[in-house]
């Protein structure tokens, strides 16, 4: 049988976080010297900080929140491509990928080299590429950059197109050691009744 492998980035008060955003912290907020029977610690974050899921809310009011989001397409099935350093993710790129069958599917751009700082430029989901993807019925699309449009986007297009068409979105996995093929995925978002995003433990599983 083979072993999951983490494809989560760690959390720890070096991730990077989105310029202007709530910064990760971690510390023991009572100690076992003050409690007298055990460290109690707590964090403080973004769910938008490292490996995480977007719920529709994020970019729209009206969208679903975390807790609305079906938890079987965080869990099953998932191919891994390869797109080497692309300048944008691309319908003509994603056609020469065979998705008969796929319900979730992670791209590694290898875009995002040094995780303790924010990337400058990131390569953008290309308008189109939803309809073709929820086409061939894709539901979940993972990529290892910390969004799924350009970082100055503010109608945030991709995010919009992707919801449109019924395509959830994975982003932050750490996917530098994973070869292409055939995985298991486990992704499961916090069961956050508001958020409108969440930090998942990523792990993969080779079939
Ligand atoms: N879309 C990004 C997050 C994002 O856009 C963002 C996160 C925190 C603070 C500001 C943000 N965008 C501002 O334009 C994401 O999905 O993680
Ligand atoms: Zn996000
Ligand atoms: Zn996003």
């Amino acid at each position: 049988m083979n072993k999951w492998i983490d494809v989560s980035q760690l959390l720890s008060n070096k991730v990077a976080c989105w310029p202007g955003d709530t910064p990760f912290s971690y510390r023991v907020s009572w100690s076992k010297e003050e409690s007298g029977s055990v460290n109690v610690s707590e964090i403080t974050m973004s769910v938008h900080t490292g490996t995480h899921i977007d719920a529709p809310f994020h970019f729209d009011s009206e969208g679903k929140k975390v807790k609305d989001l079906d938890v079987n397409l965080y869990i099953g099935e998932a191919k891994v491509v390869h797109l080497h350093n692309p300048s944008s993710i691309s319908v003509e790129e994603l056609k020469k990928i065979d998705l008969a069958g796929v319900t979730r599917l992670l791209i590694k751009t290898g875009a995002w080299t040094n995780r303790e700082t924010f990337p400058t430029s990131i390569p953008p989901v290309d308008l189109g590429v939803a309809a073709y993807l929820s086409n061939q019925g894709v539901r979940l699309l993972g990529l290892d950059l910390p969004s799924v449009d350009s970082l100055d986007s503010k109608e945030l297009a991709a995010h919009h197109e992707l919801a449109a068409h019924n395509v959830h979105i994975l982003e932050g996995l750490v996917l530098d050691a994973i070869e292409e093929g055939d995985y298991e995925l486990a992704a499961l978002p916090l069961s956050l009744t508001e958020a409108d995003g969440s930090p998942v433990r990523a792990v993969l599983r080779k079939r």
